[in-house]
Order: structure tokens, then C-alpha cells, then sequence
């Protein structure tokens, strides 16, 4: 049988499309499909951190446009990630999978903080390791975090899960003329101001040659098949 084409990675889920067809918040059966999903490459032995969005709930950029304090909003929009991770945490226990949620912010009696070797050990023992709170930082997105501790867990790639099928020309929920990349290095991604991730994400992955792919997160069988090395999304590279 054909192995992964990559060993650990630090996958980058979406906090709108947890919503699924709701207005608001966390719909149980999109986070049970993405658990099967993750469920998959586990067992065919590919280590995987999480990073969760926070869209779904809060944007802190949303917060400041209607008069609130921006940092504030911030911390509120990484509050809302930890929630995030709790209810993915709690679907991957329904799974019988162990998952643990480590938090950039402190919050010790909800989860534990994050201690970068600790989550690299959960790692080599085959956990799934959900990072909530982002980077504990305002005016920073969950992709940067992504980027982050890609880089601090040693992943082999990006994998950035969302509600489109990889980069576009333009946002092609906006432009339908737009057409999609199959690969696309980091620096024509950031030359051309691509907004499906923020740059400081990108410049971070390219300075450490860490690639990314970004696939739909409701395609059937897409994560695997990315882990797989097969054609899916579109692949970021150096
Ligand atoms: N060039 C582009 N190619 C593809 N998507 C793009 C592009 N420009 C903008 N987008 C938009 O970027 C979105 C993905 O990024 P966004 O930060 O909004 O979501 P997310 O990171 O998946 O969610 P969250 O912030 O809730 O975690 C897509 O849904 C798409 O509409
Ligand atoms: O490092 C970070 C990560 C996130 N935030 C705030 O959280 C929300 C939700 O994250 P998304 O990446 O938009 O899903 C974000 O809008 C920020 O307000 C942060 O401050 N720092």
C-alpha cells in the first residue's frame, strides 16, 4: 500500500464552515464529518495538530468596526476559537479518538496552556493536538497561527481546510470568472495579495519553507488524498 507523503502536518480549519447551513455557530454534523476525516489520516499513521478559526463566532475585526477597542475584540475572537476546539475536542471523544486542546491564552481550570514540547510528545504518541487562542496575540489571525506552530511542531506542510477548493485567481466567491491554481509559489502568492490566507501566514511559511495546500473542507476524501501527495486544492510552494 502507498504511504503519506507526509509524516505530521498542522491542519488549519476554518471556524465559519463550522456553521455548515446555520446562521451562527457550530453545527454537530459538519464537526462529526471532520473528525471521520481527520480519523482517516490518523490511522494510516500521519501525525495532526489543529488549528481552529473563529469565524463562526467572532471576528475581532468585526468587533472593531462596530466602535469596540480592536485588541479587545481580538481577545474575544480567540476566546471563541478555544470554544471552537472544546466542541472538536468533545466530537473526537464521541469518536473514541484522545484529543487534546492546548491554548495560547490561559484559561488552566477549561484546558491546558500550550507547551510546545508537550504537544510535540502528544504528537509522537498518535493524539490529536488542537491549538486554541491562535497565537495569544491580537491583530494576528488563526492562519498566522497556523504558520506558527507548523513551524514549532516541525509539520511537513500546511494544510489549510475552507469553504473553497483552493487559490484562486481572485476570490471566486466574488469574481466567478476567477480560475484556480494548482500550484503557486509563495512568493507570486503574496506578489499578487491572494486574500484566501493573510500574508504574515505566507511570509512565515515561505521563511521556513514550510509548503501549504489549501483544499475544500466539504469535499469527500480531500484531506486524505492531499495527505496522500495526490492533486487536491491547490499546493503552495517555495
Ligand atoms: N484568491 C482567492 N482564492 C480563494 N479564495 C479566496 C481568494 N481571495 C479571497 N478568498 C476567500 O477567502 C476565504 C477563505 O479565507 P477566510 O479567512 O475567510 O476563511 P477561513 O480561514 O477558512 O475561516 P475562518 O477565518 O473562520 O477560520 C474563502 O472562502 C474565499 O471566499
Ligand atoms: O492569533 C490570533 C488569532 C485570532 N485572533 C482573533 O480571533 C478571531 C478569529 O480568528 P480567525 O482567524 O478570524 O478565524 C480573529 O478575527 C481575531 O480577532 C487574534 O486576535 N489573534
Amino acid at each position: 500500500m502507498s504511504q503519506p507523503a507526509y509524516k505530521r502536518i498542522l491542519l488549519k480549519l476554518s471556524g465559519e464552515a463550522l456553521m455548515g447551513d446555520d446562521a451562527y455557530g457550530i453545527n454537530r454534523e459538519v464537526v462529526a464529518g471532520i473528525v471521520n476525516d481527520v480519523v482517516e489520516v490518523t490511522r494510516i499513521g500521519v501525525e495532526v495538530g489543529i488549528v481552529i478559526g473563529g469565524g463562526n463566532i467572532f471576528r475581532g475585526m468585526a468587533g472593531a468596526a462596530s466602535g469596540m477597542d480592536r485588541a479587545t475584540a481580538d481577545y474575544m475572537g480567540m476566546l471563541a476559537t478555544v470554544m471552537n476546539a472544546i466542541a472538536l475536542a468533545d466530537a473526537f471523544r464521541a469518536a473514541g479518538v484522545n484529543a487534546r486542546v492546548q491554548s495560547a491564552l490561559r484559561i488552566d481550570q477549561v484546558v491546558e496552556p500550550y507547551i510546545r514540547g508537550k504537544a510535540i510528545r502528544y504528537l509522537e504518541e498518535g493524539r490529536v493536538v488542537i491549538f486554541g487562542a491562535g497565537t495569544g496575540n491580537p491583530f494576528f489571525t488563526t492562519d498566522t497561527a497556523a504558520a506558527l506552530r507548523g513551524s514549532e511542531m516541525g509539520a511537513d506542510i500546511v494544510l489549510k481546510a475552507t469553504k473553497v477548493d483552493g487559490i484562486y485567481t481572485a476570490d471566486p466567491k466574488k469574481d466567478p470568472t476567477a480560475t484556480r491554481f494548482q500550484r503557486i509559489s509563495f512568493d507570486e502568492a503574496i506578489s499578487r495579495n491572494l486574500a484566501v490566507m493573510d500574508a504574515t501566514a505566507f511570509a512565515l511559511c515561505r521563511d521556513q519553507r514550510l509548503p501549504i495546500n489549501v483544499f475544500s473542507l466539504f469535499k469527500s476524501g480531500a484531506l486524505k488524498r492531499v495527505v496522500m501527495g495526490e492533486d487536491e486544492g491547490t499546493l503552495v510552494y517555495c
